[in-house]
């Protein structure tokens, strides 16, 4: 180790040794938490089973950086070359669009078995896998209706393609020793005012029961369902909204999904999850980063991320939250894209680990605002940096900008060559 980066360490851990706060402690629980890294930043969301499919459902990726993964073997390299450079063991997360199979196959048609290279692959790298039905980009969700579609052939196209992921899922927890969360987003709703708000409503909640009929053992599987208010083309209406899947989700026992760009924009997911930890067995959440929309900007260390890790750690909810990532940005190298977003949601939690919670909880039941502002200002500035640049070193990571140079030579050598990010 950098003989600076551990003296700096070591005064640091003296300053929060000061307040009571163990920094070893600290990095032990940090080193714990697997955060779930999406696949689909590594491709522009475009998957393997149809690439000639336009991106739908409402959501949308820009930018033509070059280099974008073709194959499942360059996803499984360029995911490689990011977790090389982010601390700790974490999992990965698939759609159901990024199968790796020479098969032609539907999405209904769907089997573990066209997912085993994804296992053997994880189970080589010490990975968990997460996976999500992929319920747009295809010919049958056009017209931007899925479990909700009035049409009961289409529906039952998308509940079969449902209950054969929620299969996969469950193959996967049991292969790789550790649950996989299956999520359900559907992008269904209208562009205008709709004539019936509750009959898609409906035809959705009883489409999900017979998506979650099948029983599953949650030590392999874990079932969640994401809301959204808004999507492009979807502006008037969304089927599956907060309220909806809140119900659902606390009826059913299922884990309810909080995405930070899925409400309005003013609203914060950070401010969602203490009530809801009251109430749902479990949460899931897609840490995004929302800029004037659903943007799905790549999470840096702001503001609301802080205020998303600080609720964790502070409610003690870390145990019974599942933190998955969903950003995709084509404008820029996309491994560099998971590295810089991974690595800030890693900050955060730490940032919010080395905060003295217990005296910030005093302060307020004393009713002394003024200590409580004056030491989360402190601490802002406290040296968070130099036990994250310790935790790196330590778990065999680059420490700071370091990693930039790994992505510059990758880029150089393996991804540049693949040439332009443009759709088929
Ligand atoms: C690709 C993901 O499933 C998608 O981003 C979904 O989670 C979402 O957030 C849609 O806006
Ligand atoms: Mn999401």
């Amino acid at each position: 180790m950098n003989p600076t980066v551990k003296q700096s360490y070591e005064l640091a851990r003296a300053q929060y040794a000061a307040h009571g706060i163990d920094t070893d402690e600290a990095l032990e629980r940090l080193s714990r938490i697997k955060l779930s890294v999406h696949c689909w930043q590594g491709d522009d969301v475009r998957g393997f089973l149809f690439r000639e499919q336009e991106l739908s459902g409402g959501i949308s990726v820009t930018g033509s950086y070059p280099g974008a993964a073709r194959t499942p073997q360059e996803l499984r390299a360029d995911l490689e070359r990011a977790f090389s450079l982010i601390p700790g063991k974490h999992k990965v997360n698939l759609h159901a669009i990024y199968a790796d199979t020479e098969e032609a196959v539907d999405l209904n048609e769907l089997e573990p078995k066209h997912f085993q290279r994804w296992v053997d692959w994880a189970k080589e790298q010490g990975l968990g896998l997460d996976f999500n039905p992929t319920c747009f980009s295809h010919p049958k969700a056009a017209d931007g209706f899925t479990l909700s579609h009035p049409d009961e052939a289409v529906r039952r196209f998308w509940i079969e393609h449902c209950q054969a992921s929620r299969r996969i899922g469950a193959s996967f927890g049991e292969q790789l020793g550790q649950p996989c969360v299956t999520n359900v987003w559907v992008p269904d709703g209208y562009k205008d005012l709709p004539a019936d708000r509750l009959a898609p409503r409906r035809r959705l909640k009883e489409a999900l029961d017979e998506v979650f009929a099948e029983p599953l053992d949650p030590a392999h599987h874990l079932d969640a369902v994401e809301s959204k208010l808004f999507g492009l083309g979807s502006e008037a209406y969304v089927v599956g909204s907060h309220e909806f899947y809140m119900g659902y989700g606390l009826q059913n026992d299922k884990l309810i999904c909080l995405d930070s760009g899925h409400f309005h924009p003013t609203e914060t997911i950070s401010n969602k999850l203490s009530s809801l930890s009251l109430f749902a067995s479990g949460i899931l959440l897609h840490v995004s980063r929302p800029m004037r929309w659903d943007s799905d900007h790549v999470v840096i260390l702001d503001d609301e991320l802080l205020e998303i890790a600080r609720e964790l750690v502070r409610g003690e909810l870390l145990e019974r939250t599942f933190i998955g990532l969903d950003f995709f940005d084509g404008s820029i190298n996309r491994v560099a894209a998971w590295v810089i977003g991974t690595r800030s949601t890693l900050k955060a939690l730490l940032r919010a680990l080395l905060e003295p919670a217990e005296a910030l909880r005093q302060a307020e039941l004393d009713g002394d605002y003024t200590t409580r502002l004056a030491l989360a200002e402190e601490f802002k500035s406290y040296p968070f940096g130099a036990v994250w640049d310790y935790y790196c070193e330590r778990s065999g990571v680059p420490a700071r900008e370091a990693w930039l140079d790994d992505v510059k030579a990758y880029e150089r050598e393996v991804q540049l060559p693949r040439g332009e990010a443009a759709r088929v």
